[in-house]
């Protein structure tokens, strides 16, 4: 049996393409939602994603702004820049680009971002919010691998996921997602006993690691559904997932590709996320 792929750059399409019409609707009544990206420092993988970011948002008709600034700017500064974008009715969604440079407290950071504003997902509020089933946004990342189960209709209730990783990026609010959904819920991570015992058992398994390979075949039981997070690079210096793809793919049901699997659905994920918040202001 060999997996069925789950196409995220074809459901990124149609996802920007849905914001897009949703756009021009709230454009129609006056509002054109707003997003803010700032950099600091010159990381060549940072410019990359920023300036995919800024292109998505354009293509959608949302208002984008690109702040770069120096590696050397002083906390206090950006404080004062996020404090600006707060207050500003233009600007409906802000987004930090991570890693920040080692003198910035990040924390601190994503903190003095407004939760109405929070279209990363990472305030503490948006944490709780999703731990606690109220609105708020939600992580691009977890919530692109939410789409991508409901896109092929999924059923959650009672399953066993697996999620491998707990960073407040990806794997804990993956989980909480998931358990929004009645699925059964196990966390597995660097400290987990015998991995392959869980997710031998998984109807689902969420890879967030950022390690090739951590999922084999002979840790997958047959006609699984396999979200891959990861975002590494093999020998050859191409793109590659935490699954070791080419031999799950012979035992799974489903299976998301890297690259055009997760990636791009963070991508989309975070102009919806941009399009509501311009639709609840
Ligand atoms: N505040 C903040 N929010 C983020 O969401 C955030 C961040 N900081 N810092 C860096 C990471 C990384 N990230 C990616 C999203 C999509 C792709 C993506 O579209 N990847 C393509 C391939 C890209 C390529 O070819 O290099 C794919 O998987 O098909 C990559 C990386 C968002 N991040
Ligand atoms: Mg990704």
């Amino acid at each position: 049996m060999t997996a069925q792929l789950i196409d995220g750059n074809a459901l990124a399409a149609r996802t920007r393409a849905d914001v897009a019409r949703r756009v021009q609707a709230l454009k129609a009544r006056g509002i054109t939602p707003g997003l803010a990206v700032i950099l600091v420092g010159e990381d060549p993988a940072s410019q990359v994603y920023v300036r995919h970011k800024v292109k998505d948002s354009e293509e959608a008709g949302l208002h984008s702004v690109l702040e770069r600034h120096p590696a050397t700017l002083p906390e206090a500064e950006l404080l004062a820049r996020i404090d600006a974008l707060n207050k500003d009715p233009a600007i409906h969604g802000i987004l930090v680009q991570l890693p920040l440079p080692r003198h910035i407290d990040s924390a601190r950071v994503l903190e003095a971002i407004s939760p109405a504003k929070d279209v990363d997902g990472f305030h503490v509020a948006s944490a709780g919010a999703l731990m606690t089933g109220q609105p708020g946004f939600w992580p691009c990342t977890p919530y692109g691998c939410m789409k991508m189960l409901e896109s092929i209709g999924y059923e959650l209730r009672g399953k066993h996921a697996v999620v491998i990783g707990r960073s407040n990026i990806v794997g804990k609010p993956m989980a909480m997602m998931l358990l929004a959904k009645s699925a059964t819920v196990t966390i597995c991570h660097s400290a987990t006993h015998d991995l392959a015992a869980f997710t031998r058992q998984a109807d689902v398994v969420v890879a967030a690691v950022g390690k090739r390979n951590v999922l084999t075949a002979d840790m997958v039981k047959p006609g699984a559904v396999i979200i891959d997070v990861g975002m590494n690079r093999n020998d050859e210096g191409k793109l590659c997932g935490d699954v070791d793809f080419e031999a799950v793919r012979e035992v799974a049901g489903w299976i998301t590709p890297v690259p055009g699997g997760v990636g791009p659905m963070t991508r989309a994920m975070l102009l919806v996320n941009t399009l509501e918040a311009a639709e609840r202001s």
